[in-house]
């Protein structure tokens, strides 16, 4: 459906998208997640026609979009600055692309009826979309994108507004409406947790460049690198060396998986592979700060050497704030990170 072809975007001297490759296949949900300025809005753009390559080329259905219009793209765009009309009520806003494309009154009527339907929103056509709520707002934005059923939706923080109770129930209901819609979707967030809800595959980006792909659960479980792991919110990354089945870190050896890449590189070592023992075993630390999560506490450590770590301890395991304990490394938890970048 979609090809990215070394696609470069540039301002001035900065490279906003350097050379990025991408596929898209029909009917697969893919969010573009990084930090902020990494490049994401601008590639979403580049894919629109919103924005001019300076390198590369953008492919639909194999056709090189070079010069052509946003409008001739057959993209529904949903964009933070594409905003509803607000002095036209919820129907005209979710008929305006069926107009642009010509479509007869009462088929307008009759499709417009179908994707108020289909988001949640039945009967709503004459409502003021001034007195709507965030929620409901960005669900008419959803059947306007929707409604000239384009063969790539665009997405951009689609749920960027809304706080974070309705962000997770509406992700929910987005996956399983493009599922049954069979939409090809390109969604840009910069909330992990709402990409991995969404996507059939993620792309982290970093300053411009593609850091890693992968469906949610092979970038959750493998990161592919440090910048990744702590951009999913992992903290107890290291440089380490490695040399068989052991890693040599700040903390001490630790224990890795057989099989994992050899020399220098760093590891992470997820909190729940953290193992909090009697004083005097392994790795000595201080208790330091507990934060309760739900199913488990969150606990701070500050080892004797090395950077702090986090572990990750059961309701009942938790131990006090200013106790002395010693840690082990659960290798099944501990990853080698394969890249650098
Ligand atoms: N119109 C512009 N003129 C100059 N520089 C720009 C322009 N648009 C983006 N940039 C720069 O390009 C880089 C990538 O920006 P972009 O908006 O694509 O990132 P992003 O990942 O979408 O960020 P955010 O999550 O903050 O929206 C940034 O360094 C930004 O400052």
């Amino acid at each position: 459906m979609l090809t990215l072809e070394s696609a470069t975007v540039r301002f001035g001297e900065r490279v906003a998208v350097d050379g990025v490759d991408l596929e898209v296949a029909d009917h697969e949900i893919v969010c573009v997640l990084g930090p902020s300025g990494s490049g994401k809005s601008s590639l979403l753009r580049l894919v629109a026609g919103l924005q001019e390559p300076d390198g590369g080329r953008v492919l639909l259905d194999g056709a090189d979009q070079d010069g052509v219009p946003v409008h001739r793209r057959g993209l529904g765009l949903m964009f933070q600055d594409h905003q509803l009309f607000p002095h036209r009520d919820v129907g005209a806003n979710v008929a305006f692309g069926l107009r642009m494309h010509g479509v007869g009154r009462d088929e307008q009527d009759r499709r417009v009826a179908e994707l108020l339907d289909l988001v949640g929103l039945p009967g709503a056509e004459r409502r003021a979309v001034a007195a709507l709520s965030g929620g409901e707002q960005q669900r008419v934005a959803l059947a306007r994108a929707l409604a000239p059923r384009p063969r790539l939706l665009m997405l951009d923080e689609p749920l960027g507004q809304l706080d974070r109770s309705l962000r997770e129930r509406l992700v929910v209901e987005l996956r399983a409406l493009f599922g049954r819609l069979g939409t090809t979707v390109l969604a840009v967030t910069h909330d992990q947790g709402e990409a991995f809800a969404l996507a059939d595959r993620v792309v982290v980006m970093r300053e411009g460049r593609v850091a890693q792909v992968g469906t949610p659960l092979e970038v959750w479980q493998r990161p592919a690198s440090a910048f990744v792991a702590r951009f999913l919110g992992f903290d107890n990354v290291v440089e380490a060396t490695v040399d068989g089945e052991r890693a040599l870190t700040d903390w001490g050896e630790v224990p890795v998986p057989a099989g994992s890449r050899q020399g220098a590189c760093d590891l992470l070592v997820r909190p729940a592979g953290v193992r909090i023992g009697g004083p005097g075993k392994g790795l000595g630390c201080v208790v330091g700060a507990r934060t309760f999560r739900g199913s488990h506490v969150a606990v701070t450590l500050r080892p004797e050497h090395g950077p702090v770590l986090e572990a990750e301890c059961s309701l009942r395991g938790t131990p006090d704030e200013g106790e002395r304990i010693g840690v082990t490394f659960d290798p099944s938890e501990c990853v080698v990170l394969p890249a650098l970048f």
